[in-house]
């Protein structure tokens, strides 16, 4: 049975909300004929406004007097019809217009999101933290007040001894917002003494927190493949359960160095796009989890594929949930969350009451693990006057030099 009839299910506009409550988002609204809407998120941090041109531009008009409930034909419209396939810009829009359509599917079939995708595998989906400090002992402290918030999974970030600057530390330690800037903050790095330090920053925190809290750290593409493999085995004895992203994936060969070297689990996945950016790390086996996303990687749609090839591998999901990803990705990623057999973990960075206010939703967090609401769609909204009083704001991620000038990942 087909939700609503097909006059119903017209589609009468699409259009784009960017705004600023705290940090940027941009959300397609799309709106039918028998009076459903629906919404998706399209924030590509730093980048916003162009994936809000791709959609205003050049997939909205085509959009009007479409079938909503044709969600694979539209995705591949998209996605084939362009001719200029993946990237993260055309991937985020697809994102947008995707992520919409099934909220709008969800709205008119009266079920939750995770109905429609087949159902629970689970009750609650297990959510890491952001802990951070400016040094060793203040991530500690931080640390503590994570599992005093009753989180049983955190991720830490640590400032780096001698270095003014390192990755995942935050001005203001419960929000983290690295785009500060309307142009890039240049940052300095230096892997030797980050190398000296992150396993001193995992002995501390392991005898801190004892066996059954699960450990993660985020690398963030600094270290070469053979650099990450000396971490990946200096970090062995705390159990971490994961290395997230030790160094770029353009190359995914690059992976069975660290591989062969190794046992720390390994985490990729948040800068990619589509299936294709991740085929061999996972067929080979090279991973253990996967980081895409329903904003960056195609929506729901797509994202059902990554995680169906990674199911045959035993790799499972641990979607990116950074501040920058707004509530609507959050809520959409909790019903896949709730839904996908071989799920992981899901990070959980907080929004801030402002962008909570801006996007109203039925997510909540208790012991350690958020749940999804029961209400119809993904269960996210926007307040549209709201958002008005919080105009664009230009804003830019940082960049890496080394010592030297080079320029580095960020
Ligand atoms: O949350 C993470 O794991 C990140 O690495 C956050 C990214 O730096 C952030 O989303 C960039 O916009
Ligand atoms: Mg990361």
């Amino acid at each position: 049975m087909e939700e609503g009839t097909a006059k119903e299910r017209r589609i009468t506009g699409a259009r784009v909300v960017a705004c600023s409550p705290g940090r940027n988002f941009v959300t397609l609204v799309i709106e039918t004929a028998g009076g459903v809407t629906g919404i998706g998120d399209a924030t590509l941090n730093g980048r916003e406004l162009a994936v809000a041109s791709y959609l205003q531009d050049h997939v909205c008009p085509a959009l009007i007097g479409c079938d909503a409930g044709m969600i694979e034909d539209i995705w591949q419209y998209l996605y084939r019809g362009a001719y200029w396939r993946r990237g993260p810009v055309t991937m985020s829009a697809i994102a947008g217009v995707d992520t919409a359509l099934w909220d709008i599917k969800a709205k008119m079939a009266n079920m939750p999101l995770y109905q429609l995708l087949g159902g629970r595998s689970r009750d609650r989906v297990l959510v890491y933290g952001h802990a951070n400090g400016r040094d060793l002992e203040h991530t500690i402290e931080e640390m503590q007040r994570y599992r005093e918030m009753g989180y049983r999974a955190i991720r830490l970030q640590s400032g780096v001894p001698g270095l003014q600057t390192a990755y995942g530390v935050s001005k203001d330690s419960l929000f983290y917002e690295p785009a500060s800037d309307a142009l890039p903050e240049e940052q300095v790095w230096d892997t030797a003494r980050y190398l000296a330090f992150a396993p001193k920053l995992f002995e501390r925190a392991r005898e801190a927190a004892g066996p059954d809290i699960h450990l993660l750290h985020d690398v963030h593409h600094r270290l070469t493949p053979q650099e990450a493999a000396r971490l990946g085995k200096a970090l062995e004895p705390y159990s971490l359960f994961w290395m997230e992203d030790p160094t770029p994936a353009e190359n995914q060969e690059a992976f069975r160095l660290i591989r062969q070297h190794t046992t720390t689990p390994l985490a990729v996945g948040e800068v990619f796009n589509t299936i294709h950016d991740c085929r061999e790390l996972i067929q080979n086996q090279l991973i253990d989890y996967i980081r895409t996303t329903v904003v960056h990687a195609g929506g729901v749609t797509h994202l059902r594929r990554i995680a169906d090839l990674a199911s045959l591998y035993q790799v499972r999901t641990g979607s990116h949930g950074a501040t920058d990803l707004s509530p609507v990705c959050m809520g959409t990623a909790l019903h896949f969350d709730t839904w996908v057999p071989n799920f992981g973990i899901q990070e959980y960075m907080r929004h801030t009451e402002e962008t909570d206010a801006v996007f109203p939703h039925d997510y909540r967090f208790e012991e350690g693990a958020l749940f999804c609401g029961e209400s119809p769609g993904h269960g996210v909204s926007l307040d549209e006057k709201l958002a008005a009083k919080y105009p664009y704001d230009p804003k830019q991620l940082p960049v890496a030099r080394l010592t030297d000038g080079t320029l580095w990942n960020w």
